[in-house]
């Protein structure tokens, strides 16, 4: 057997083809401590998520976390399922859906689109394996997250080097880094905002909360920080917005490190009891609703403000599948086609 995957040699001189790979993190098949743990178990063995010592950590991982935490998650994805499956999964294949028919109805079908996640399924091994089998030559990736981080866009660019790295014939390819400062993003945010407010008036304050990471990462030399206030302060200039209008946090602590601060729900305690009666939630680092939002900004965040003496919460929806993301999606992928 070769050491390297060949193609046949029909495909060898074909036309330039280009396969564009959506991808997200990835989410449980299924809303049980089984599939939890067994999902859990892919995303946080990956040295790229947590990055203390690996002894202590698959210690830690197989001792403690993937005997608690698959039944505690379970819990919390059945309260957000839906009949078509996980949320996450559901609106990154409409995503594709709408990608590929933008993309075949101009380039017919030298462009082929596919989505796939990093842990989980679909997989990126599998997305890259039907790429190989049509022939592609030009490989386009978008990472589904505005912000790089090493955690997220770091570990999917992982996943297809160690698939391309057994090709014999290595494609062109093209990854898709970092977005949050491309205009289309920040004008497809601040229009969402603007319709929030035209439909629920103006907040007292408007919360952009960004998933969180250690904050050791962000010592170590990750962007992900500087570029989440980077976004935020391109949508605040778009929307012609004062310093007291809004507020910047990190959501969805995971462990005993400190993460990046101010924490979500304790600035949303703070600005109740300060006063604010109204408030709006954002959260730019999702291109898809999933758990991290449907759950725990919907409903977790909420209880939190309106205990606080909050009245009015609102979650401004992920940018899914609305034709201004198709339109950012497809600006950042139709330079790369050839
Ligand atoms: C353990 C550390 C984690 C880091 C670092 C982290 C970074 C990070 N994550 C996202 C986006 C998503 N995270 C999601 C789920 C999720 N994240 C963590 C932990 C870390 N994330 C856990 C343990 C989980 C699983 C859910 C749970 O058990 O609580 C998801 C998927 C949600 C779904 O619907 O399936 C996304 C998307 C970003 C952008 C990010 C960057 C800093
Ligand atoms: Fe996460
Ligand atoms: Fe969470």
């Amino acid at each position: 057997m070769s050491r390297y995957a060949g193609q046949s040699k029909e495909i060898h001189d074909c036309t330039a083809k280009t396969g564009v790979l959506l991808t997200n993190l990835g989410t449980p098949d299924s809303p049980t401590p089984g599939a939890l743990r067994r999902y859990l178990r892919e995303f946080l063995s990956d040295p790229r998520v947590v990055e203390i010592p690996r002894l202590i950590w698959l210690v830690i991982l197989h001792g403690i976390i993937l005997r608690v935490r698959p039944k505690k998650s379970a819990k919390l994805y059945e309260s957000i399922w839906t009949e078509q499956g996980s949320p996450l999964l559901v609106i990154s294949q409409q995503q594709k859906a709408k990608v590929e028919k933008a993309l075949t109805d101009k380039y017919g079908d030298n462009v082929i689109v596919d989505v796939a996640m990093r842990y989980g399924n679909p997989s990126i091994g599998n997305a890259l394996e039907s790429f190989q089998a049509q022939g592609v030559n030009n490989i386009i990736v978008l990472p589904l997250y505005p912000q790089y981080a090493g955690p997220t866009t770091g570990a999917t660019f992982d996943a297809v080097f160690n698939k391309i790295k057994t090709w014999r014939w290595i494609p062109s390819i093209h990854f898709q880094s970092s977005y949050h400062d491309k205009p289309l993003y920040i004008k497809a945010l601040a229009a969402s905002i603007n319709n929030h407010i035209a439909a629920h008036g103006k907040p007292d304050k408007l919360v952009f909360s960004y998933h969180g990471m250690p904050k050791y990462f962000l010592e170590q030399g990750d962007p992900y920080y500087c570029f989440s206030h980077k976004t935020t302060r391109l949508v605040v200039e778009e929307l012609g917005l004062s310093k007291d209008d809004y507020v910047m946090t990190f959501q969805s602590r995971f462990g005993k490190a400190e993460w990046l601060k101010p924490y979500t729900d304790e600035t949303l305690a703070s600005l109740a009891e300060a006063g604010n009666k109204h408030v709006a939630i954002i959260s730019p680092a999702f291109s898809a609703d999933c758990l991290e939002t449907l759950e725990e900004l919907v409903h977790e965040n909420k209880e939190i403000f309106i205990t606080a003496g909050g009245e009015q919460y609102h979650y401004i929806a992920a940018l899914n599948d609305a034709d201004a993301h198709i339109d950012v999606m497809l600006d950042l992928i139709e330079p790369h086609i050839t």
